[in-house]
């Protein structure tokens, strides 16, 4: 059965919803799944932009079967190569002889090498600022390099100012019928899911995100529409997303607040994150989340941690060294290049206790611009009450610090 909807007068979503996927880019957790957005103008030509995840082929198939009709696919646009949306580009060549293709140069060389044959059809090669006119609508191609891959490319229609944003602008969650973030609470239900599709997703280019940006802020007051290829449709209060973009692609703090994430083994190091968020929430600072990184996977602790302007680390030793998951953590905070955070450190240790210079180590030399309080609460084995002191001094540095943001 088709499963489209309209978005403007001509322009139709004809993607699909995948709750099947378990782990996007085999390695996401999506619990509430994904889809895959693609969009058809019927204009005077019929125009395709991007397609769905192989998975999802029969469904876009269905929903151009139901719009087409009796008319031809003319085109197809490519802004971005990436399988969960270009993995079904082969199907559409073969199933629409006479379909053109319209890409960028290094997107023509990934269908080559992905073997999708994309010489047997007639083929343009578009750069920058470059235009085509498909009967009313006329669109200009913008580059976007590394958002998220090199061949990427936005595609702005300058008649009824709809951004075709590529990867820009997704978010995991399946739509389920929805189409426009308007149609949902995205504050209350979407945002959490938004910033853990790009800070793991796009996190480590946020210089090319601010440079799409930059370029998008020229023509802000022309965007009407953003239409990214997951996640819901954006017509209205556009700002609230752009500015999210632009706080996560800069790597500034979303809230004033606290992440607690702790590495136990056997209860103690936890007992002791949960005194000090106890103590925390105590003296007002209420904003604090907890995670044990042991079971919470790490897509989710790297969106948390571009959120909050303060991290607590809190890791047991560990063979002399940072507890495997909190040593993953680190890593991942530095391969996608987190920024500008405070961080605060509690360590334990039963013989010979590592993990706080370990942690301290990692933060100063592998990380950019982090500040670590000079307050460590150190634990033998167990917390008892002769370091209610220094729990205490650690909570107010944490909270003096945030005056200071
Ligand atoms: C495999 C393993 C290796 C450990 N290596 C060290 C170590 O190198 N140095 C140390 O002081 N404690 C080491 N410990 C002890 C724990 O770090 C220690 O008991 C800790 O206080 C327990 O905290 P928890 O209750 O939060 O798990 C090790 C424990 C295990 C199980």
């Amino acid at each position: 059965m088709y499963c489209v909807r309209k978005v403007t007068e001509d322009l139709y979503w004809v993607g699909a919803n995948d709750h099947r996927l378990h782990l996007f880019e085999n390695i996401h957790p999506i619990p509430q799944g994904v889809s895959y957005n693609a969009y058809l103008l019927l204009d005077k030509e019929t125009v395709l932009f991007d397609t769905v995840d192989w998975s999802a082929y029969r469904q876009l198939v269905e929903n151009l079967d139901y719009l087409l009709g009796d008319r031809p696919l003319d085109w197809l646009v490519i802004n971005h190569m990436e399988p969960d949306h270009a993995a079904s580009v082969e199907q559409i060549l073969l199933r629409y002889p006479d379909v053109k293709v319209i890409s960028s140069e290094k997107a023509f060389m990934l269908m080559r090498q992905f073997g999708f044959h994309p010489d047997l059809h007639e083929c343009i090669t578009v750069a920058e600022g470059d235009t085509h006119c498909f009967g009313e609508h006329t669109v200009t191609f913008v580059a976007a390099p590394m958002v998220h891959w090199p061949e990427a490319m936005v595609t702005f229609d300058t008649t009824n100012g709809v951004l075709f944003a590529a990867d820009a602008f997704g978010s995991f969650i399946a739509l389920d019928g929805k189409l426009f973030a308007d149609e949902v609470d995205f504050d209350r239900d979407w945002i959490d899911e938004a910033r853990r599709y790009l800070t793991n997703i796009v996190g480590k280019y946020g210089p090319h995100i601010q440079l799409l940006l930059k370029k998008a802020s020229g023509i802000l007051d022309q965007i009407k529409f953003i239409c990214p290829l997951h996640g819901p449709v954006w017509r209205e209060n556009l700002g609230y997303f752009v500015d999210k973009y632009d706080k996560w692609s800069r790597y500034e703090p979303e809230e004033t607040g606290v992440l607690i994430a702790y590495a136990s083994m056997y209860g103690n190091t936890e007992s002791a994150a949960q005194a000090l968020a106890a103590r925390l929430c105590e003296k007002g600072c209420t904003n604090v989340a907890v995670y044990d990184v042991s079971n919470t996977h790490v897509s989710y602790l790297i969106s948390e941690a571009f959120k909050y302007s303060h991290i607590v680390l809190a890791s047991v030793t560990y063979n002399l060294g940072i507890y495997p998951v909190m040593h993953n953590f680190l890593m991942d905070m530095k391969a996608l290049n987190m920024q500008n955070r405070t961080f605060a450190l509690i360590e334990n240790g039963s013989w010979a206790c590592k993990s706080g210079d370990l942690m301290q180590k990692f933060i100063d030399e592998e990380m950019k611009n982090m500040t670590v309080l000079n307050d460590r609460l150190s634990i033998a084995s167990s917390m008892g009450a002769d370091k209610n002191l220094e729990l205490d001094a650690l909570a107010d540095a944490i909270i003096d610090s945030m005056k200071e943001d």
